[in-house]
């Protein structure tokens, strides 16, 4: 795939070294990542591929900003604005997750008690008010708050999540449901960059091809998109690219 040469990539990682320091083994040493290299433009879906303990998941969580590293960069860009998040401050970190970054992992870590419908909501509310903008007034808040509600219902209907479950907290939800509550969460907001642990692992037929549209729709609106498909249907359907783990 050819890239104009204005635009710049999306995801940038240079360099990227990972060692994990067992302190509870005498300190001994794993190391997962070396010199590791990618970039990822927008509209892309990069699918990581590789055997089992190769460093897919790692990797995943350095572009979420989760684990430093010892060497390297994780340069991420969204419009004018950049950040490395292997140099960024937690802060920065918390900044960019709210503003430019969507993570399906794979496993939902809801709040107790908070609906799913609500876990979703949350993502569209998190950022208010947005930059350089006055404190919302109560009823400003309200409206917005409602907006996302319905941003959120019409995601959980199309992942076909029964509307009985929508106001019920995640926690004693099937491996499915959880999971399509995780999907609509990550999805809900348009972010620059958008990063896929296994998200069809649980899912039927039916709610699989709902997520590949899903992906196919983030990557025409300009996503850059990094995901883990063990599912090679779903991977050869939704990848542009693959990058392989040795
Ligand atoms: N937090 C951690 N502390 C110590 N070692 C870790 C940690 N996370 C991962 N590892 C080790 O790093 C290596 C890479 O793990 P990782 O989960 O990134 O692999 P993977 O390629 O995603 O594997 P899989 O396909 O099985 O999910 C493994 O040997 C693993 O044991």
């Amino acid at each position: 795939m050819k890239h104009d040469r204005n635009i710049l990539p999306a995801i940038e990682v240079r360099a990227l070294s990972k060692t994990f320091t067992l302190h509870l083994r005498g300190s001994q040493r794993l190391p997962v990542l070396q010199g590791f290299e990618m970039e990822v433009y927008p509209g892309e879906c990069v699918a990581l591929v590789g055997a089992s303990g190769q460093g897919k998941s790692t990797l995943m969580k350095c572009l979420y900003g989760s684990y430093g590293c010892e060497q390297g960069r994780v340069v991420l860009r969204a419009g004018h604005d950049s950040v490395d998040l292997a140099s960024a401050s937690p802060r920065q970190v918390l900044h960019w997750r709210r503003r430019g970054i969507s993570y399906v992992s794979q496993f939902l870590r809801a709040v107790p008690r908070v609906g799913a419908l609500d876990v979703v909501a949350e993502r569209l509310l998190e950022d208010l008010p947005p930059d350089g903008t006055d404190a919302l007034d109560d009823a400003r808040y309200a409206q917005q708050a409602a907006a996302a509600r319905e941003q959120a219902c019409t995601l959980l209907a199309r992942l076909n999540l029964p509307s009985a479950l929508w106001e019920l907290p995640p926690a004693t939800f099937s491996g499915g449901e959880q999971q399509r509550v995780n999907i609509a969460r990550g999805f809900v907001k348009p972010t620059p960059v958008l990063l896929l642990d296994e998200p069809t692992a649980s899912l039927d037929a039916a709610n699989r091809r709902i997520v590949v549209q899903l992906i196919a729709e983030a990557k025409a609106r300009g996503a850059a998109v990094v995901g883990i498909f063990h599912d090679e249907e779903v991977r050869d359907t939704v990848a542009t690219r693959q990058v392989g783990f040795a």
